[in-house]
């Protein structure tokens, strides 16, 4: 078996009825390098020590009384226990007939296992659910991975309507030398590449705005960056009533990360110049680098950006009163 992955950071809680399978379960953990592993004998204390701290993986049973596994996982991705439902689930049963996987499947769980397994079958599935894990999706009375896996229409049914595809969250952790290897501390370099979760306010989502769209307005306090994915984006001022244009932000441009570092309101609106898809960072994961940051590239930075706001100001002045001449007012 090759673990080529770091799963030292990892905290894993497993949820079973009998000792001796905690047990060998917990030898199999351990072997993989994983160094904080939890217990729970039934169900309802799986989900009172999920509700206390943070936990990346859990192992359940599925043949447990009187909540089995299905039951715990359903509870568990309906929607009340937000600080830990993006936790991956992984089912082990004795039972692998198509129904048992299907209501698992449907419950919310990651991976399932048919017992008895090997260290092997446990670390493959726990390393799909960390390295690759799937789209996540928020909806209500559901919080939890993609459910769907059918791309093709049901047999009788001629067409189906297919969503589009969920975007894929980061992986958890990353295989030892893959791509992200430049991310490894300079201090470490043979330390394996961790990514380790993010909390929930530096997480960075997606959003469409429509043609027109105001995106955010001049005077705002900040609280996004963007980056634009597809579209454009029309940065202006409004100077005595009328609408100036500062610029315009198009494909992989980034616009709004000024009051973020600076703490400064909004110096311009944001508005849609076609329908655009932006990616949004939010002012946490932006913080959270800039705290990385010596001291004295911030004080470049911020004074740059008192500059750039001046300038701003100027332009919009300048423009305005070039076209209240441009209209012979
Ligand atoms: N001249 C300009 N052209 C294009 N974008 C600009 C210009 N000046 C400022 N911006 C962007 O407009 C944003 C308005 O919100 P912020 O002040 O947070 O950050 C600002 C910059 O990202």
């Amino acid at each position: 078996m090759n673990i080529d992955v770091d799963l030292s950071p990892i905290t894993a809680l497993i949820i079973d009825d009998s000792r001796y399978a905690r047990s060998f379960i917990k030898t199999a953990l351990q072997s993989f390098g994983i160094k904080t592993i939890l217990e729970a004998g039934d169900g309802p204390t799986g989900l009172e020590i999920l509700g206390q701290q943070p936990v990346h993986l859990v192992i359940v049973d599925h043949d447990m009384a009187p909540m089995d596994g299905i039951d715990f996982t359903r509870f568990l991705r309906a929607g009340d226990m937000v600080a830990c439902d993006d936790v991956a689930v992984i089912m082990m049963s004795a039972e692998s007939a198509s129904e048992v996987v299907f209501q698992a499947r449907s419950a919310g769980v990651n991976e399932f296992l048919v017992k008895p397994m090997s260290a092997d079958s446990l670390f493959r599935r726990i390393r799909n659910a960390l390295v690759n894990p799937k789209a996540f999706v928020r909806s209500p009375g559901f919080r939890g991975p993609d459910r769907r896996t059918l791309s093709r229409p049901p047999p009788g049914v001629a067409e189906r309507r297919v969503a589009p595809p969920l975007p894929k969250p980061l992986p958890l952790v990353m295989p030892m030398g893959a791509a992200g290897a430049a991310a490894r501390p300079a201090s470490a370099p043979h330390a394996p590449v961790v990514q380790a979760p993010k909390p929930v306010q530096e997480r960075t989502g997606r959003k469409k705005f429509h043609a027109g769209q105001i995106i955010f307005n001049e005077g705002d306090p900040g609280d996004m960056a963007y980056v634009v994915e597809s579209g454009k984006v029309a940065i202006f001022k409004t100077v005595g009533g009328q609408k100036v244009k500062l610029g315009q932000i198009g494909t992989n441009g980034v616009f709004g990360e000024m009051a973020l570092i600076d703490n400064e309101p909004r110096m311009a609106s944001a508005m849609a110049a076609e329908d655009t898809v932006c990616l949004m960072i939010p002012m946490a994961a932006l913080k959270a680098q800039i705290g990385k940051t010596p001291d004295l590239v911030i004080l470049v930075l911020e004074t740059l950006l008192h500059d750039i706001r001046k300038m701003g100001r100027e332009l919009g002045q300048v423009r305005a009163t070039l076209e209240k001449k441009r209209a012979g007012k």
